[in-house]
């Protein structure tokens, strides 16, 4: 190849990449909005928990419950899934 003849099927394969990027990016800001969407369904619904206990006189916390939540993250997804739980929980129930 010279300098004057580009080389087409670098070019080619390069457009191909860029719109094959473009396509799963599409489908990450699908999964990121249903992230979002279920975060914000689980902490609505964690604090309407909470709320009905702590009225008819219960605890604000239910530590057995929470760690049937973390060991079931840790199990599908290790030291990552347990960070993870303890963020899910804290939009929940509120920091500890
Ligand atoms: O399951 C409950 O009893 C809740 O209050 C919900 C929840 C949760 O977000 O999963 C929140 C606080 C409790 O400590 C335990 C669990």
């Amino acid at each position: 190849m010279s300098l004057e003849e580009p080389d087409m099927t670098a070019a080619v394969t390069t457009e191909a990449a860029t719109e094959h990027i473009a396509g799963l990016r599409d489908r990450l800001d699908e999964i990121d909005a249903r992230i979002i969407e279920l975060w914000l369904e689980r902490a609505a619904i964690s604090q309407e928990v909470g709320r009905t206990r702590v009225a008819s006189g219960g605890t604000r916390l239910v530590l057995n419950r929470e760690n049937e939540i973390l060991e079931r993250y840790r199990a599908h997804l290790g030291a990552d899934g347990v960070q993870l739980a303890l963020l899910v929980l804290r939009a929940g129930r509120g920091p500890l």
